[in-house]
């Protein structure tokens, strides 16, 4: 397992200044259950933060333990340099949690939502409207909350979590039950949010989405956290084979056995697969015989990088 240390992620400026949160041997115990045992991560300022795996991995549980909502029942958190541990009042303006979208207040518009938040902290007026406008809703300002649409409700809670513009952002499965075009634009949202400077921690079941949007990400199963790095570099470590298909008719099976690069060729009902570990060089020959038409390339995702973690297929 890599694992980057304090402040290597996007700042890349190691020391305390840089880091905004370091959990050290976290476990929670439900009965005979460990759902959380023996987690270690650090997230620097302005990184975007991703704890991903399936259902029942013990993501929620840990994200709980760090906003300071559960009570660990052992290791260590600090959080902008304090602990959240018992609830720690002086933390509360710095950080923001994404409340479940039943948490809003019954039959308010989004607009009176965010006030209603925004008052808690004494901001208002301004700030409200640019929230709006950052997620997306300034046309819904009026709408009451229980008529927007699921994505929409999201994006309110989202809103409503940064409306006193904390240092740090706490978001659950923000993207779960949501069509895709709803989750793809909630990943400009969450993009934009990062671009501002704040820390982002966010959990996921989907690991498309995480290996887009996160710099660094956990990966845990199980209670405990399996791999931790950037995407790219847990995709990387695999030294997985490139998969390369054309249509059939494109070319022969012993056509494309002699191509430079082409380690593995197979027919198949609908295509030529070939693997490869060389991409650049098996393209450029099917670029220079004029054979590109409708190629498709698959290279390994994390879904490959749980694969080989667990031996088992990743299920949501
Ligand atoms: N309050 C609780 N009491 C008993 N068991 C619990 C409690 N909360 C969670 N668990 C169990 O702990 C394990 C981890 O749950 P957790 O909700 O942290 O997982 P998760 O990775 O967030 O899953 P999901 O993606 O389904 O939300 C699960 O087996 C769950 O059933």
């Amino acid at each position: 397992m890599t694992v980057l240390g304090v402040g290597q992620g996007r700042t890349g400026q190691p020391g305390e200044a840089s880091t905004a949160i370091v959990v050290d041997g976290l476990v929670k115990r439900y009965g005979e259950l460990t759902a959380v045992d023996g987690v270690s991560f650090t997230v620097g300022r302005g990184e975007f933060f991703g704890i991903l795996g399936p259902n029942g991995a013990g993501k929620t549980t840990t994200l709980e333990m760090v906003e300071g909502l559960r009570e660990p029942d052992a290791g260590t958190i600090r959080l902008l340099g304090e602990s959240p541990w018992p609830r720690n009042p002086k933390l509360l303006p710095r950080m923001g949690v994404q409340l479940q979208a039943s948490a809003f207040f019954e039959k308010l518009s989004a607009r009176e939502q965010l006030q209603t938040f925004g008052s808690l902290y004494g901001v208002g007026g301004a700030r409200v409207d640019e929230m709006l406008e950052l997620v997306g809703l300034t046309d819904k300002a009026a709408t009451r909350e229980d008529k927007l649409s699921g994505g929409q409700r999201q994006r309110l809670s989202i809103a409503c979590a940064l409306i006193h513009d904390p240092e740090l952002v706490f978001f659950d499965e923000p993207t779960a039950a949501l069509d895709p075009q709803a989750r793809r634009n909630l990943w400009d949202v969450l993009r934009e949010i990062q671009s501002r400077g704040t820390t982002v921690v966010y959990t996921t079941h989907y690991l498309d989405e995480a290996e887009i949007l996160c710099d660094r990400v956990a990966i845990m199963d199980d209670g405990r956290i399996l791999a931790m790095d950037t995407p790219a570099a847990l995709v990387r470590g695999l030294e997985a084979d490139t998969r390369v298909a054309l249509p059939n008719g494109v070319l022969s099976e012993a056509e494309a056995q002699d191509l430079p690069g082409a380690e593995r060729v197979q027919a198949g009902d609908l295509e030529l697969v070939m693997t490869t570990k060389h991409p650049a060089t098996l393209l450029q020959a099917l670029a220079e015989r004029d054979r590109l038409d409708g190629v498709s390339v698959r290279t390994a995702t994390l879904e490959d990088v749980f694969l080989h973690l667990t031996g088992r297929e990743y299920r949501a």
